[in-house]
């Protein structure tokens, strides 16, 4: 198996043209995919550039027979001579393939997409579990106790008695076997973590011995090799992933970069397998980072589906964040430089108020309303935006790291409860400010921690601080995190379901239902009754958006409104889940930490049925 020499020999136009028979087989999962049609010169001039390369080196030799064998014809690619992206392959109706010399290869909208589109979707060429020290079972990926039972054959750890997963297939299961882990010793966490790490390359290799053609696929992803050999990043674990399996260090080197520079997270809900792995999606990893992204994915039933979050003109870029949006651009940039190797300089690491969210910014202490900026120059100090304050960039680091101290000293995690939240968020806004991303992330485990609990059993003193910290949040999310994001769903439902407790209890002020009711978590297409003391029934659609078939969100029927953009979160929806079941059993499907508006969606067409 040479994948790793052949990574090293690919030439721009060879990585491209890889991915090209990979594209044409996920039609299937995409049936509303139209390719082009092949014009006579750009046939001729595909060949050309194919037969030149026959002749460069044997692997690309033997590619293009492979790839001129199967080739399809109706994929197009185009090439410019006038600019430095020559190369534009049309991979789906709706996104196509270009490159460029500064980011590499990314995906562009072919076309003008709404939010809410699906834009494709992508089943996994493999699936290995987290290089973790954490048993999860081999044919699921769900997470073990520690009182795991191994494989009859191999000893590696299963679902008992018995598994519906399929990943630990036969050749595996021997592979593993000749490999004497002796991992019958469930407590050794060295041995479990070398394990889950092992199945990485494994689970490659076996995949590309059964099917050479994803050779030049997996040979073609960007692995960052020799950065991560020069900056020594992972270099251990490629040894001792090349020694365990006896493969050639450059083919273990290749794969594993490729892994840390490509997979998705996949979770554990949805995801057609019990638990998380990482995913490896050659066409989903075309999408370059941004860190207000325009596109989002989920998982299920074992595929990716990526999903725009706002409308995306023909031309632009598809986008996707690698590093959480609610972290400021410090956090962010450090986690991608260590992970992805590279500097974002997206629109909103380049402004120091990120599109105007302050994320970053720090109280001031002279002026007590104002925010320090970060300076857009590194080393100089941070500056007040209201008076003449300063404090060095020292000063403003440590502030930071102290609030570190805080979070965990406080709880302040997504797991800690309403009262240590409470002390937390206190602290965090009088050290960092109202508006540092640590104290919002505080204040998002707070509104998750407040909401947990049965609305009916909460304080109205509660709910209205719960509808204080949505409110805030959103409009964080509106700046950084804009459109159908699951951020935002995720806001809105948890606003929605404290206004509705509100207004069952008619107890809501005539402010909150003005000021939150109507720019927020009403559906635009609704209006709201002048009378604060209405209760959520009386709330009638006065309105109704119509939008087309290809938008397949909004669907009038029977005067039932289904139109399930995020602002679709509207009364009348909230009304008729309430009405269809029990409120708690909703909530429960609906795991609003874990899932996202689309299944949301699908719920609420499940109880509208
Ligand atoms: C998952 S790959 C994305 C596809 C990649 N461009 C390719 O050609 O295969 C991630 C790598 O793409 C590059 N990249 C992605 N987003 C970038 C960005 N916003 N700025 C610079 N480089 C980026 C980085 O080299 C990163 O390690």
């Amino acid at each position: 198996m040479t994948v790793g020499r052949e990574a090293g020999q690919m030439s721009r136009n060879q990585r491209v043209s890889a991915l090209e028979q990979y594209l044409a087989s996920l039609a299937p999962l995409n049936p509303s995919w139209r390719h082009h049609k092949h014009t006579h010169q750009h046939h001729h001039r595909h060949q050309q550039q194919h037969q030149q390369h026959h002749h460069k080196d044997s692997f690309s030799g033997r590619l293009q027979q492979e790839y001129s064998s199967s080739r399809r014809p109706e994929i197009q690619r185009s090439v410019d001579a006038s600019n430095e992206e020559p190369l534009d392959v049309d991979c789906c109706a709706s996104v196509a393939l270009q490159v460029s010399l500064e980011y590499g290869r990314y995906l562009v909208a072919t076309r003008d997409i709404l939010a809410g589109e699906e834009l494709f979707r992508e089943v996994p060429l493999v699936l290995a579990p987290r290089p973790v020290p954490i048993p999860a079972c081999l044919a699921c990926l769900r997470g073990l106790g520690q009182d795991w039972r191994g494989c009859e054959e191999c000893g590696a750890p299963l679902c008992w008695p018995r598994c519906p997963g399929t990943l630990h297939g036969v050749e595996e299961c021997q592979s593993l076997s000749s490999l004497s882990l002796n991992l019958g010793d469930s407590q050794d966490l060295n041995k479990l973590k070398l394990l889950n790490e092992i199945l990485t390359p494994m689970r490659t290799l076996l995949v590309l011995s059964t099917e050479p053609s994803l050779r030049g696929v997996v040979a073609s992803m960007q692995s960052n090799v020799g950065q991560r050999r020069r900056l020594k990043v992972g270099q251990e674990t490629v040894q001792r992933m090349a020694q365990t399996l006896q493969e050639d260090l450059d083919v273990v080197a290749h794969i594993l970069g490729v892994f840390d520079t490509n997979a998705f997270v996949m979770g554990g809900q949805g995801g057609g397998v019990g638990g998380s792995g990482r995913a490896l999606l050659p066409l989903s990893a075309l999408m370059n980072h941004n860190c207000t992204p325009n596109t989002q994915h989920w998982f299920q039933h074992g595929a990716i589906i990526v999903r725009a979050v706002c409308d995306i003109p023909r031309g632009s870029e598809i986008t996707t964040s690698y590093a959480p949006t609610l972290w400021g651009t410090s956090a962010r940039a450090a986690h991608l430089t260590a992970s992805k190797l590279f500097r974002c300089r997206c629109e909103r690491c380049r402004d120091p108020t990120e599109l105007g969210s302050h994320l970053s910014s720090l109280a001031c202490r002279s002026c007590k309303g104002g925010l320090l900026v970060p300076p857009h120059a590194p080393g100089e100090p941070w500056a007040c935006n209201q008076c003449e304050g300063t404090v060095g960039v020292g000063a403003a680091e440590a502030l930071v790291r102290g609030a570190g101290a805080i979070v965990r000293g406080g709880g302040g995690g997504a797991e800690g409860d309403v009262t240590n939240l409470t002390t937390t968020v206190g602290h965090l806004t009088r050290v960092l400010g109202p508006t540092h991303y640590v104290t919002r992330e505080a204040n998002y485990a707070l509104l998750l921690a407040l909401l947990a609990s049965p609305l009916t059993d909460m304080s109205e003193g509660d709910l209205l601080r719960a509808v204080g910290v949505a409110r805030d949040l959103l409009g964080v999310a509106d700046l950084v995190d804009p459109g159908l994001s699951r951020f935002r769903g995720v806001l809105l439902l948890e606003l929605t379901r404290a206004c509705a407790e509100l207004l069952r209890r008619q107890h809501i002020a005539d402010h909150v239902i003005a000021n939150t009711m109507t720019a927020d978590v009403a559906c635009d297409t609704h209006q709201l009754p002048s009378s604060s003391s209405h209760t959520i029934r009386q709330i009638q659609p006065v309105k109704k958006r119509k939008t087309t078939p290809e938008n397949n969100y909004c669907e009038e029927d029977n005067g039932v409104c289904t139109d399930l953009s995020l602002n679709g979160y509207c009364l009348d929806t909230i009304e008729k889940l309430l009405d269809a079941a029990d409120e708690s059993e909703v909530i429960l499907q609906f795991d609003s930490r874990l899932s996202d508006v689309w299944a949301l969606k699908e719920l609420l067409h499940q109880l509208q049925r």
